[in-house]
């Protein structure tokens, strides 16, 4: 992934990671219970570090792998070791997120999100295995007779093919009534995104307020080895950004700078530490013209922080660094052999971190720069001893 993206880890940005033990020193694995089966997950688990600069979060999904979970591993060490610079705003407008639920279950997730009038969008997930686009129609219908005045989206994470994706867009953009935003990640990769957006416009399918139909990508991104390619490729009006698969908030901003293109930020379904971090992204955005996807701890039945961050009034209020509640974490906290497996997660994504770097000084070493990563923490980073890998 790095060797694509063009972000630096030398010059004005460049930190470098905590030692192992440091991190292992009273990090926490807690586990979330979900008051809806979302992702097909019921609970949610997470191991919580606790750095100088405040908490992070690790909570790569379950099957994911090193390579992958070192990004998520990147973005919880620089909310706990390095912190996250000004933000730009104080409130980030924030959508509600609907799971594939029956009809009569919108509203009550719905009101989880707040005063339903307050709700400036809503993201509804679509396409879910099993189920069929009546289904579909039928909960999106049901979001737009209960908040007429949101903002909609549909959310198919690729789960559609190319023909299928057509006329189940434009049915769900005339159930919309002029209320679609976009529609996100309808079909998988980044090639057939771009190919089903000529496709639309080739049927001729807008939205009834005569607009083309707009496309997120979503995976096409944070799952790509290449992030930016979507927006090289033309394949999205817009991209979704999560922090922890692309490693952290810096880095985040910069590929929504190199790709020219509006972004929603989205959470990975964090807890309320890593949702503090998608809030820190979202607030240093200069353009933000979409509600984020950040309210997802309405989706829990508990959290870790004794406020959790949940939205009111359509909103949530950037919180900078969070503290959890020593009593949350003790309650929701998970030991014996499944916590070993996070802690060893945490060791294997560490020491792809820690290569990734050794290999960086190598090669500035080589270039005979003589910049050795501490030369360049950025000023107000913690200046930490770490280990010189
Ligand atoms: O974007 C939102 O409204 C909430 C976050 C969200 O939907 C997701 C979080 C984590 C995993 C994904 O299945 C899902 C998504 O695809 O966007
Ligand atoms: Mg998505």
């Amino acid at each position: 992934m790095e060797a694509h993206i063009a972000v630096q880890e030398q010059g004005p940005d460049a930190w470098q990671i905590p030692d192992l033990e440091e991190v292992l020193d009273g990090a926490r694995v807690v586990s979330l219970l979900l008051r809806t089966r979302f992702r097909g997950q019921t609970e949610r688990q997470a191991l919580l570090m606790e750095g100088p600069k405040g908490w992070g979060e690790f909570s790569p999904f379950p099957e994911y792998g090193a390579q992958e979970s070192s990004h998520w591993l990147r973005a919880g060490l620089e909310a706990g070791w390095r912190g996250w610079g000004a933000p730009l705003r104080t409130h980030v407008p924030i959508n509600a997120t609907m799971p594939a639920v029956a009809p009569d279950q919108v509203e009550s997730v719905l009101r989880r999100f707040g005063a339903l009038e307050s709700i400036p969008a809503v993201k509804i997930k679509v396409a879910e295995p099993g189920q069929t686009l009546a289904d579909d129609l039928a909960r999106f219908r049901e979001v737009r007779r209960l908040v007429p005045e949101a903002g909609l989206r549909a959310d198919a994470n690729g789960g559609w093919s190319i023909a299928e994706a057509v006329p189940a867009l434009a049915a769900l953009a005339e159930a919309a009534e002029g209320r679609f935003e976009y529609a996100e990640q309808p079909v998988a990769g980044v090639e057939p995104l771009a190919e089903l957006r000529e496709a639309l416009a080739a049927a001729g399918v807008i939205t009834s307020a005569g607009a083309p139909l707009r496309i997120a990508a979503d995976e096409a991104v944070r799952k790509a080895e290449d992030p930016l390619r979507v927006a090289r490729l033309g394949a999205a009006d817009l991209i979704v950004v999560k922090v922890p698969p692309l490693g952290g908030v810096d880095r985040a901003l910069r590929i929504v700078e190199q790709s020219g293109l509006d972004a929603v930020v989205s959470s990975a379904l964090d807890t309320s530490v890593g949702l503090a971090a998608g809030l820190a992204l979202a607030a240093r955005l200069p353009h933000l013209p979409y509600a984020c996807g950040l309210g997802t701890a309405a989706l829990f039945t508990e959290d870790v922080l004794r406020s959790p961050l949940i939205p009111v009034g359509g909103a949530l209020r950037v919180p900078g660094a969070v503290v959890p509640s020593a009593d949350l974490l003790q309650r929701h906290e998970v030991g014996g052999p499944r916590a070993d497996w996070w802690f060893d997660r945490l060791r294997a994504a560490h020491a792809v971190l820690a290569a990734d770097q050794q290999a960086r000084e190598r090669a500035s070493a080589d270039a005979g720069s003589g910049a050795g990563p501490d030369a360049d923490l950025t000023a107000g980073a913690d200046r930490r001893p770490g280990r010189s890998f």
